[in-house]
């Protein structure tokens, strides 16, 4: 039986609130510290590293309802409902080291964006007498969870307390989606993994190219390259282990990367071959296997969706320069090569970055017109060849990368790319905030 009443809310008086243990105070600890705090849940304690003990409190100084402790001990052993928001690569020691002062029937979560090594260690090292409900907010820490997917997983315990979960995190007006351990992983790879290899190459096909494409030629950009200029940027400004961690430690992510890497690497010698009827063919098989029919998903992006974010002017349309579009149709061939149905898993559980992306896949491939121009400039137009090189050796290097299982090479890759990125980080946040918001409504019924 639970002690807390069903359908309790922050209303509740203070000594009848659960108490809510916040274990790693980096961007998502912080942000539910913060709107927890702000929906009026009182009593929140919440740790980082005994080190960081100062510099956390005065981050958290304007939340009186946010206690900070000195470790995850006090945290653990005061608190009903315990979410651990630290790195996957070290969630094991963490949970190794505080998980025994877990307080007798609490409830622990993880927020980690793999699931499989957190399963593994609060199997290990949680006591057998608490419950585990763990939880995953599908989108970075700068988005509303507003109508965003948040994953549930019953895993150990009885039903009050998932319902115990779902009422204290109700403020968040998320929409639950309910997995096990195992369809987390599955799902999350095939919406997460191939949607970040393609980004991840072509910010390092912009670093080895010594240029930010959209800026050096002048010309008209069209909405599909300003996506593609955003998603990059605002994956690059985010934390390089929660990429590393979802690619290196999901091994479906694997997989799907390294597909992906061989879809670039074939389409491209196709182009290089001048091999139109070959890649036309290829390109319109994936899109029969990933957009079946015409009616069966509304489009996500409309024309006037998409002008909005276009840079230049829509005057200079006809300078506008004809791209081959590789990163995309590579990732059409490679879900179509997989047998992955990528929108099955759009409503279910697409964060806004795959949203956005699926949606520009879409309106790319359910034109025959632009496709059409996109094989044309694939195989016939040598302006971009240079890029596409650049892209097809920077999806080999990822993948060669997640295959090594090599945090430290990850971060190392990550982290220079970034750096090129940095300057431009202010600006991309602010286009991809608008972006993400007009995008989520669109194409919701
Ligand atoms: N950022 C995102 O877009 C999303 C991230 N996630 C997941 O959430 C988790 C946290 O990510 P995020 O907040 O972005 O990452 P951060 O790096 O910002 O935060 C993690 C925090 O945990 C701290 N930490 C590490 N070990 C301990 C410990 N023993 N005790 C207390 N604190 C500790 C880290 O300290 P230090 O830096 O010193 O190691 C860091 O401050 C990850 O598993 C990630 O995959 C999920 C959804 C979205
Ligand atoms: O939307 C995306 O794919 C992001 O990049 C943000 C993100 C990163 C990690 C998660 O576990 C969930 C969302």
């Amino acid at each position: 039986m639970s002690r807390f009443p069903k359908g309790i809310s922050p209303s509740a008086p203070i000594d009848e609130q659960p108490t809510i243990g916040l274990i790693g105070m980096g961007e998502m600890g912080k942000m539910y510290a913060k709107r927890l705090s702000d929906a009026g849940w009182k009593k929140i304690n919440a740790c980082d590293l005994p080190s960081k003990l100062e510099q956390v409190k005065t981050s958290m100084k304007d939340y009186p309802n946010v206690k900070i402790l000195k470790d995850g001990h006090l945290v653990s052993r005061s608190s009903d409902f315990i979410i651990y928001s630290v790195e996957a690569e070290f969630i094991k020691r963490v949970v190794a080291e505080y998980g025994h002062s877990t307080k007798l029937g609490a409830i622990v979560a993880g927020q980690t964006s793999v699931k499989a090594p957190e399963r593994a260690a609060f199997e290990e090292y949680l006591p057998d007498d608490v419950h585990i409900v763990s939880c995953h907010s599908l989108h970075g820490p700068g988005v509303p969870p507003a109508g965003q997917p948040l994953v549930i997983i019953h895993h150990r315990g009885p039903e009050w307390a998932v319902q115990l979960v779902e009422d204290i995190l109700r403020p968040f007006q998320s929409r639950y989606v309910y997995l096990s351990y195992d369809d987390h992983d599955l799902v999350t790879a095939n919406t997460q993994a191939v949607t970040h290899a393609a980004f991840l190459s072509m910010g390092t096909a912009w670093l080895n190219a010594d240029e930010y494409p959209w800026e050096s030629t002048g010309l008209y950009v069209s909405g599909i390259e300003v996506v593609k200029v955003n998603i990059t940027l605002r994956i690059y400004s985010n934390k390089w282990h929660v990429y590393a961690g979802l690619a290196i430690l999901n091994p479906s992510a694997g997989i799907q990367i390294d597909q992906y890497a061989k879809s670039t690497t074939e389409l491209f010698k196709l182009m290089l071959a001048g091999d139109k009827e070959s890649l036309r063919k290829r390109v319109y098989e994936a899109k029969s296997k990933v957009f079946k029919t015409n009616t069966q998903h509304p489009i996500l992006l409309s024309e006037d969706v998409l002008d909005q974010f276009s840079l230049g002017k829509k005057a200079d349309v006809s300078k506008a320069l004809s791209n081959s579009h590789l990163s995309l149709l590579a990732m059409v061939d490679c879900w179509a090569t997989l047998g992955i149905d990528p929108l099955a898993h759009l409503e279910l559980a697409g964060t806004p970055i795959f949203r956005m992306w699926i949606g520009v896949a879409e309106y790319l491939f359910r034109s025959t017109s632009k496709l059409d121009a996109a094989i044309n400039a694939a195989v016939s137009d040598v302006t971009h060849r240079a890029h596409d090189a650049e892209f097809t050796l920077a999806a080999r290097g990822w993948s060669q990368c997640v295959s090594f299982g090599s945090f430290e090479l990850y971060e190392r890759r990550f982290k220079e790319t970034a750096e090129f990125f940095q300057s431009r980080f202010k600006e991309a946040a602010e286009v991809g905030a608008k972006m993400i918001q007009v995008i989520s409504q669109s194409g919701k019924k």
